[in-house]
């Protein structure tokens, strides 16, 4: 059966996610603010609202809807980041603005270039309401896109968030040329500092070890495609933040996500000592190898991921 979707935000992500729905034979509008038409006239008939824009879109976004009459629409995000003037992840910024709504969130190791070029891939659908997650399962899944529900929505977007921090410290570490052994110790560790963030803020152990969480962090970990393994390459090759991301091509959603993780953080008390050094190298007030060396000489402790 075709479904009436509108997919915002035309950057990279959104373009791949409008493609994919498309493919699948539904009736799909994607949106920017660069189109012609507004966004009240986009969503005056449809089911499916996918938000695809980047973090600093969201809210922008999302105060251009509170005002018009949805019905009982569906909201999809598929932004990873965190809001910092709240701190709010982007569900939780769709679900108060939308309370009579269901929220989905969809994340996972999806690389929108292999996507793009007809790779195969798989990601996950989560959402307290499992059978608004199915129907998003259905709309999306395909021979090349394999999808999943969850019922622990939180921990599937803070699995595609909390990555993109590791992934700047992944790019770093291949920059520095650290070997093999090094970036497996990274990435493992890297997901132990995931899992005690994610149970603090109440996501399941088990969501992590899922796509969203192992799966995305094994694919920016060890892709150039990721943009956050880009910046992270950049600091390690000497190169200024500012210069960096004035040569990416799109969002590296990890250089704000570490800023508003390291004040939570530090305001409750969670241990995160990959994620200081990476904010610290985006501040600058750490050189590569001195981030390195800070995470070799912490004090020795048992293989946990409680702190
Ligand atoms: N690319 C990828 O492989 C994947 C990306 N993601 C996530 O999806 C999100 C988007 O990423 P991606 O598409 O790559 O990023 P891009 O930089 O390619 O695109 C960003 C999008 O956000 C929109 N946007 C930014 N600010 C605003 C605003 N104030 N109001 C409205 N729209 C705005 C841009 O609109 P405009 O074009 O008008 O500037 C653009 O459509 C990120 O959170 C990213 O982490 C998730 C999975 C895969
Ligand atoms: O989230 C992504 C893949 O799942 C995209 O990663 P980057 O934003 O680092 O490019």
């Amino acid at each position: 059966m075709e479904t009436k979707i509108a997919v915002i935000g035309a950057g990279a992500w959104g373009s791949t996610l409008a493609f994919l729905a498309k493919a699948n034979g539904h009736q799909v509008h994607l949106w920017s603010r660069q189109s012609s038409s507004t966004l009240a006239d986009v969503l005056a008939d449809v089911d499916i609202v996918v938000s695809a824009v980047s973090m600093k879109g969201v809210r922008p976004v999302v105060e251009q809807l509170r005002g018009l009459s949805l019905g009982k629409v569906i909201f999809v995000t598929a932004t990873k980041g965190l809001d910092p003037s709240t701190t709010c992840t982007p569900s939780q910024i769709w679900q108060a603005a939308f309370p009579a709504n269901s929220v989905v969130v969809l994340a996972g190791p999806n690389l929108s270039k292999e996507i793009q070029a007809g790779l195969p891939a798989a990601t996950v659908v989560g959402s307290n309401d499992m059978a608004a997650a199915k129907l998003v399962q259905t709309l999306f899944n395909s021979s090349r896109f394999r999808v999943y529900t969850n019922d622990d929505p939180l921990g599937v977007e803070l699995g595609g968030t909390l990555k993109n921090v590791m992934a700047i410290a992944a790019g770093a570490c291949d920059g520095l040329q650290l070997g093999t052994n090094a970036k497996a110790a990274l990435v493992t560790r890297g997901l132990a500092e995931i899992i005690r963030i994610g149970n603090h803020w109440g996501a399941k152990t088990d969501t992590f070890y899922g796509l969203s969480g192992l799966g995305d962090l094994l694919a920016t970990c060890n892709s150039p495609l990721s943009r956050n393994y880009q910046v992270g390459y950049g600091l390690a090759k000497g190169k200024k933040l500012t210069e960096i991301l004035a040569n990416l091509e799109g969002t590296a959603e990890g250089v704000n996500t570490s800023q508003v993780l390291v004040h939570l953080a530090n305001q409750q008390g969670i241990y995160i000592p990959i994620s200081a050094q990476v904010d610290r190298l985006l501040k600058e007030e750490v050189t590569p190898q001195a981030a390195v060396d800070s995470l070799m000489l912490r004090d020795v402790k048992p293989e946990t991921h409680l702190p």
